[in-house]
C-alpha cells in the first residue's frame, strides 16, 4: 500500500492535467510546475517546502509586492526567514497554501543549496587559510632578519 501511494506520487509529474499527486488530499508540485507561476496575476511560492498560491495577498503585503514577485515561482524560505516574518506573517501563510513541493524537487533544492553554501564556505576558508598563512610567512620573515641583524 505503502509503494503503491508511493508510486503515484513519483508519477505526480506525468503530464498534463496530471500534476496533482493522488496521495490522499495533499498535492505534490515539482519545480517545474510551480516556475510558471512566476507572474502578478498568477504568483506561487515554495516557502518551507510547502506551495502557497500568493496571487491575491501581492497588494496586501506589508513588504510590497515587488519582494514577493522576485521570488514568484521559485523558493523564497531564505528571503522570508530573513526578514523575521512575524507569527502572524506565519499563521497568513495558511490562507494561501495549495500544496506540496514534491520530495524529488525537494531533494533537488536541498542539494542545490547544499553547493551554494558550500561553494561559499570554501571560498571564505580559503581566504582566512590564505591570510593566516601570509601572516605566519611575515612572523618568520621578521624573526629570521631580526636574528641575522642581531648576529
Ligand atoms: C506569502 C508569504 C508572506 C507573507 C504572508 C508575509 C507577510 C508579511 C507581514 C504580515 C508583514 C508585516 C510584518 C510582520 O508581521 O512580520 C511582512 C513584512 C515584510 N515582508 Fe513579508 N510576507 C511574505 C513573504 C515575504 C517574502 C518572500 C519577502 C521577501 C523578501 C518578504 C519581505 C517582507 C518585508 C521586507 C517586510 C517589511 C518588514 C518591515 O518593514 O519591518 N515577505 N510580511
Amino acid at each position: 500500500m505503502g509503494e503503491e501511494a508511493n508510486d503515484k506520487l513519483l508519477n505526480a509529474d506525468d503530464g498534463p492535467g496530471n500534476e496533482k499527486s493522488a496521495v490522499e488530499d495533499v498535492k505534490y508540485y515539482t519545480l517545474e510546475d510551480i516556475r510558471v507561476h512566476n507572474m502578478s496575476n498568477d504568483t506561487w511560492l515554495i516557502i518551507h517546502e510547502k506551495v502557497y498560491d500568493i496571487t491575491s495577498f501581492l497588494e496586501e503585503h506589508p513588504g510590497g509586492e515587488e519582494v514577493l514577485l522576485e521570488q514568484a515561482g521559485a523558493d523564497a524560505t531564505e528571503s522570508f526567514e530573513d526578514v523575521g516574518h512575524s507569527t502572524d506573517a506565519r499563521e497568513m501563510l495558511e490562507q494561501y497554501y495549495v500544496g506540496e513541493l514534491h520530495p524529488v524537487s525537494a531533494t533537488h533544492l536541498a542539494s542545490f543549496d547544499f553547493c551554494i553554501k558550500f561553494s561559499s564556505l570554501h571560498n571564505w576558508s580559503t581566504w582566512l587559510i590564505s591570510a593566516v598563512a601570509a601572516a605566519v610567512v611575515g612572523v618568520v620573515y621578521r624573526y629570521f632578519i631580526f636574528e641575522h641583524k642581531s648576529s
